[in-house]
Order: structure tokens, then C-alpha cells, then sequence
């Protein structure tokens, strides 16, 4: 008998029934709640009279659609104010956690998952949403799910699903100075694309992952979603346990080390045989920046944008040559004389206190380019407080950025962060899909140093000219 992957080792230990072919009835650990993917859940419990299963196993956020300045006065948009209440409602009504705007425990739901110690693992981990991938970083199973799925795990603390495909894919060699995670997923998604992963669970593994800390696994796992595999895992190791120990809901005392134990087995066994393997040498790769509407779409700072006429397959070259028109870009301009109007330091994906201080190191002793607006937006309040000990905020508010609260904020406009028709953003998010940003808006995914780099130039610029 050929090993087990770290994938099919969790999975099996949640199955609660199987289906026919590969579907199962997989029990759900831990759910995590938002504004936007939540009501109809919530609604369909009161339709059919349920009680929601297991209220100690769902925390609720609204991060959505919150502001991230002037919290104390009444919300600019009136959806957004309804769409965060009735999450409190619900959250009270069926009795689960609810991290209040102001709180100190308030942040977007995939950096106060890890950050509580609510995300372990080996445990199945759901949310209403796409990015939900990035709590693999810790080796659990974590996925989106819909509207309807939210609504079983409420009432039932189970879901149905397909078991995928698994694929390892090997990083090696390390990050060469000015090179971060978030420019390997943006290299990783333009060489297999955005189809690449669909149908499997990615567990990364190798050399570069092992110096990795748990907020770059976290940027890693994140974006997988965008490689289009909704799951994306690393197997736990003594910088998982590290990252962990003490965290408000983590494990104490015996428990702890019972914890640690079991934990320990959480990997892929040497002869485990994977659906699909690739190797990814890191040592060669250089700062990414996108430059279309898709995270494909991207290459090296170094480059230029690419000509359609110039492609054998007419598909992507009409792809490229729509993207290229949204963005208001000519083939063959250089990446590097782009210039930009906004530029976003904040998500999911890279609003981490690393994230900050990596932005902070280019900024320190600098000053925002005279054209650019640009914002700084912590993943959450603990991340907000913890940057403002060291005084990060300082060198922000120094530079010409604005410092703000937490929130998804720009990535994805459903607050009042928004691009304007027309502006060009430097973005440390994860989408950059037409009016992604605001109507109209244009972005261009890049790691936290290469968005500042990007601030202080005034346009898409090489980080390690910077260092
Ligand atoms: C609004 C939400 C459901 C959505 C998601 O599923 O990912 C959002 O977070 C995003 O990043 O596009
Ligand atoms: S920060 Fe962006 S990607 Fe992350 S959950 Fe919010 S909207 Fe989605």
C-alpha cells in the first residue's frame, strides 16, 4: 500500500459518510462568518425552524463592507450599514462570537482566524468565501464555500463535498533580496494559470517553504484560489507550533503538547504518490508586478507588455489584447515607466504585520510621490496595534500615506475605498479583474515592497533599486 498525502489524511479523518464516487459527508471543525456570503444562511435556519448545531464552532466578522476611517460616525453607504448589523443580529440571535467593529479582536476574517488560534491543524476549516484557502498555511483543510453550504455547516456542522485531486507542487531554492512569497504565487499562476489548480489540493512543500514564516505561507495559500484550487496546504512544522503557542483559542497546558504530538504526523508520507507534482525553482525568480486583468497576466518588473500580434494562439492573444485595452496599456511599454495614481498596502494576502514592515523598510526616510494617493490598511486591529508598538504608522503617516483601520478596504470596493474611473493602483491584493477596485479602476497586483517602491517613484517600479 503507497503512503497518504497530508490531504488525504485529514480528509479521511472527517469523513462522516461516504457518497458515490468521491463525494463524502465531511464534518466541518470550524466556520468562519462575514457580512456579504452570511444572510441567506442565517435566513434559511429561521425558514425551517432549525437552531444552528453548534454555536461554539462559528465566529462572525464583518469585514466586507465596513469603513476604514471616521468608525465612530454613522456609515457613508446605507447597504453597507445593514449588511454589517445584520450580521451582528445573527450573531447574537444564534449565539456565535461576534468580533465588533471597534474591538481589538476586529479584523478581515482570514487574519483573525489564524491570529486567535481559532485555526489549527488538521481540522476542517469553511467559509462563505474564496480566499478562505489561506488557513492551509497551519495544514488544515480550509475552503469557500456558497450561500446554501453555510447553511448545512449552521444547521448541521457537516457539508457535502468532492474529494480532490491532490497536487505538490515543490518551491526550491530559496527567495534571492528584494523577492517575496507573494511574487512567487503571481509567478506560479502566470506559468500554470488561473486553470492550473482546478480539481485539486495544492500542499506546497520544499526547500524555500521550509524559511518561510506563517504569514508568507499564509500570502502563498491565499492566492491559490487565483491558480483556481481551493485548497492550498503546508504540513505544520515547529514554525506553525511556534506561530501558535499561546494564542487566546489554541490548545494550554497537556493539551498543548497532546496537540503538538499529534500534529507532528500531519505530513505527507514519504511514498505518497500525488495526482500531479511540479518543481518551482525560486532562486532565479525576480520582483512580479500584473499587468492585465487576470493574475496571469503577469511577468517580471524587468519586462514589458507583452504584444498580442505577436502570438501563434489567437485565444490568448484576444484575451490579452482586451485586458491590454481595460488597462489602458501599449505593447512593448517597459513595466517600470507605468505610472500610477493610487496604491493600496492591505487583504488578506498581504496586510500582515511583515507585510507592513517590509512596506515601512522602503519607506522610512521617504516621501510619497507628489501624483499618488496612498493608503495603508491593516489586516486587522491586533495587526493595527501590534505596527503602531513598533511605530510603523509613523513612517506610513511620514511617507503621505493615510494609516487606517481594518477591513478588505480596497480590495474589493464594497466599502467606500474605491478607485475612481480611470486611476491606476499599486495593490498588494489578490484579484485584479475589471472594476475589482472601484468602476473603471485599473490594478496591479505586486508584493507590499514593490507597492511602496511603487509610491515613492510614482510608478511600477524594481524594489531593489530601492534596498
Ligand atoms: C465577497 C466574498 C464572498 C468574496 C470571495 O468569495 O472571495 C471576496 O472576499 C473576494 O475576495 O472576492
Ligand atoms: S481582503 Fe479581499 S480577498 Fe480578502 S476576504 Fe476581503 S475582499 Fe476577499
Amino acid at each position: 500500500m503507497t503512503g497518504k498525502t497530508l490531504y488525504d489524511k485529514i480528509w479521511e479523518q472527517h469523513v462522516v459518510a461516504p457518497f458515490e464516487g468521491r463525494d463524502c459527508l465531511l464534518y466541518v471543525d470550524r466556520h468562519l462568518v462575514q457580512e456579504v456570503s452570511s444572510p441567506q444562511a442565517f435566513a434559511s435556519l429561521d425558514q425551517n425552524d432549525r437552531p444552528l448545531r453548534r454555536p461554539d464552532l462559528h465566529i462572525a466578522v464583518a469585514d466586507h463592507a465596513v469603513p476604514t476611517r471616521r468608525r465612530g460616525h454613522p456609515f457613508a453607504d446605507g447597504l453597507a450599514r445593514q449588511q454589517v448589523d445584520r450580521l451582528r443580529e445573527n450573531a447574537e440571535k444564534f449565539g456565535i462570537a461576534y468580533m465588533p467593529m471597534n474591538g481589538d479582536r476586529h479584523g478581515i476574517v482570514h487574519v483573525i482566524g489564524p491570529e486567535t488560534g481559532f485555526t489549527l491543524p488538521g481540522c476542517t476549516l469553511v467559509c462563505g468565501d474564496s480566499h478562505t484557502s489561506t488557513h492551509g498555511a497551519f495544514g488544515c483543510i480550509a475552503f469557500g464555500i456558497g450561500a446554501s453550504e453555510c447553511a448545512s455547516v449552521f444547521a448541521t456542522q457537516t457539508i457535502r463535498q468532492t474529494r480532490q485531486k491532490t497536487m505538490r507542487v515543490n518551491l526550491e531554492g530559496g527567495l534571492p533580496a528584494g523577492v517575496t512569497v507573494k511574487d512567487v504565487i503571481l509567478a506560479l499562476i502566470a506559468e500554470i494559470g488561473t486553470g492550473g489548480g482546478v480539481g485539486y489540493a495544492i500542499e506546497y512543500a520544499g526547500s524555500t517553504i521550509a524559511g518561510l514564516s506563517m504569514e508568507a505561507r499564509m500570502t502563498l495559500c491565499n492566492m491559490t484560489i487565483e491558480a483556481g484550487s481551493r485548497v492550498g496546504m503546508v504540513a505544520p512544522d515547529e514554525v506553525t507550533f511556534a506561530y501558535l503557542e499561546g494564542r487566546p483559542l489554541a490548545p494550554e497546558g497537556e493539551m498543548w503538547d497532546r496537540a503538538v504530538a499529534a500534529w507532528s504526523n500531519l505530513r505527507s508520507d514519504e511514498d505518497a504518490v500525488f495526482d500531479r507534482e511540479i518543481t518551482f525553482d525560486t532562486s532565479v525568480l525576480e520582483p512580479q508586478v500584473s499587468w492585465g486583468t487576470t493574475p496571469e497576466q503577469t511577468g517580471a518588473i524587468t519586462g514589458v507588455v507583452p504584444n498580442p500580434e505577436q502570438m501563434t494562439d489567437r485565444g490568448r492573444a484576444a484575451r490579452i489584447r482586451k485586458s491590454l485595452d481595460y488597462m489602458d496599456l501599449t505593447p512593448g511599454t517597459r513595466l517600470n515607466e507605468i505610472t500610477i495614481d493610487r496604491v493600496f498596502i492591505g487583504s488578506c494576502t498581504n496586510g500582515r504585520l511583515e507585510d507592513l514592515r517590509a512596506a515601512a523598510r522602503v519607506l522610512e526616510g521617504r516621501r510619497v510621490a507628489g501624483s499618488v494617493k496612498a493608503i495603508a490598511v491593516p489586516g486587522s486591529a491586533a495587526v493595527r496595534l501590534a505596527a503602531e508598538a513598533e511605530g510603523l504608522h509613523e513612517i506610513f503617516l511620514a511617507a503621505g500615506f493615510e494609516w487606517r483601520d481594518s477591513g478588505c478596504s480596497m480590495c474589493v470596493a464594497m466599502n467606500d475605498d474605491r478607485l475612481e474611473e480611470g486611476e491606476r493602483c499599486a495593490s498588494t491584493s489578490n484579484r485584479n479583474f475589471e472594476g475589482r477596485q472601484g468602476k473603471g479602476g485599473r490594478t496591479h497586483l505586486m508584493s507590499p515592497q514593490m507597492a511602496a517602491a511603487a509610491a515613492v517613484t510614482g510608478r511600477l517600479s524594481d524594489v531593489r533599486e530601492l534596498l
